[in-house]
């Protein structure tokens, strides 16, 4: 297993105008090979932010049709390296439109998929509804897809708050967990740092979050801030508030030293009844 690992989170600004959406992800794309970058994340919807359940169902085509997968995959052949389209709305083979994470290696094959488990169906205090159920068909599996760099836990978004879902990942062999979205601005400032910082000590993994930042389309603002985060908790990089890619070089045998000296990942007492503690 290779332990180094330089990897980038590209923070964009998805809109309703898919070619303008496809132009700004390869523009970081190639930026981030040029530096060296063997693996670029992109955030959840990159491929097309738009208000409305009829935009995104008149959107989302089947994997062979989708012109952003097939840019994609292009691009990690070409380019010699592994993307993560954090998600891309689409339709599965039986044609029901799916949120999801398509992980291409570097030949530009998808090495794995993952169809976004929880969907955000909130009302958010000042009247904003969003019911992402109206939108997509949910996942039912948790992916830990195999690389040169070990697991690498697959989620999206929403799915951050769920902890039971990353340390399955954990347990089945993730050592860097991938949680791209399109966090709201609302939420955002009080909640995106403390429960990614979370995911990872939990588990013991590093994480990488790509962002959308900036105005979508009137009415959806996203909270930017992609991060890369070390077992620890640490923040190693924060992308701020505007467009552009971070990136750093990851040392994996951090997760192995976090892990031996607090083992909380294993020490689990499930034996005990919560009414018994
Ligand atoms: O709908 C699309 O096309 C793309 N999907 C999203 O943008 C999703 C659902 S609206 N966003 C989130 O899950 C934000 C979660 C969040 O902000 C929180 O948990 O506080």
């Amino acid at each position: 297993m290779v332990s180094s690992l330089r990897i980038a989170c590209a923070q964009t600004t998805a809109t309703p105008d898919p070619a303008a959406n496809l132009v700004q992800a390869e523009a970081l794309i190639r930026s981030a090979a040029a530096d060296g970058v063997e693996f670029v994340t992109l955030p959840e919807a990159f491929d097309f932010l738009a208000p409305g359940v009829s935009d995104i169902h008149g959107y989302a085509e089947r994997e062979a049709e989708h012109q952003a997968l097939r840019r994609l995959s292009s691009l990690a052949a070409e380019l010699s390296l592994w993307i993560l389209a954090g998600s891309v709305s689409m339709r599965a083979d039986d044609g029901t439109p799916v949120n999801r994470s398509v992980l291409f290696d570097a030949q530009g094959r998808i090495a794995a998929q993952y169809d976004k488990v929880h969907l955000f169906d909130v009302d958010l205090p000042g009247g904003e509804a969003i019911r992402e159920s109206d939108f997509y068909r949910p996942g039912e599996r948790a992916v830990v897809a195999d690389t040169p760099w070990g697991g690498i836990g697959l989620s999206i978004c929403y799915d951050m708050r769920f902890p039971y879902l990353y340390r399955r990942l954990a347990k089945r062999g993730a050592r860097i967990i991938a949680v791209p979205a399109a966090f709201s601005s609302f939420t955002g400032p009080l909640h995106w740092h403390a429960l990614l910082r979370a995911r990872a000590i939990e588990t013991g993994c590093f994480v990488v979050a790509p962002g959308q930042c900036g105005d979508n389309h009137p009415g959806r603002r996203s909270y930017g801030h992609s991060l890369i985060i070390d077992p620890w908790g640490r923040v190693i990089a924060d992308a701020g508030e505007e467009p552009g890619l971070i990136a750093a070089t990851l040392d994996l045998e951090e997760v192995d030293r976090f892990r031996a000296a607090i083992p909380s990942l294993s020490s689990d007492r499930a034996l005990i009844e919560e009414a018994s503690l």
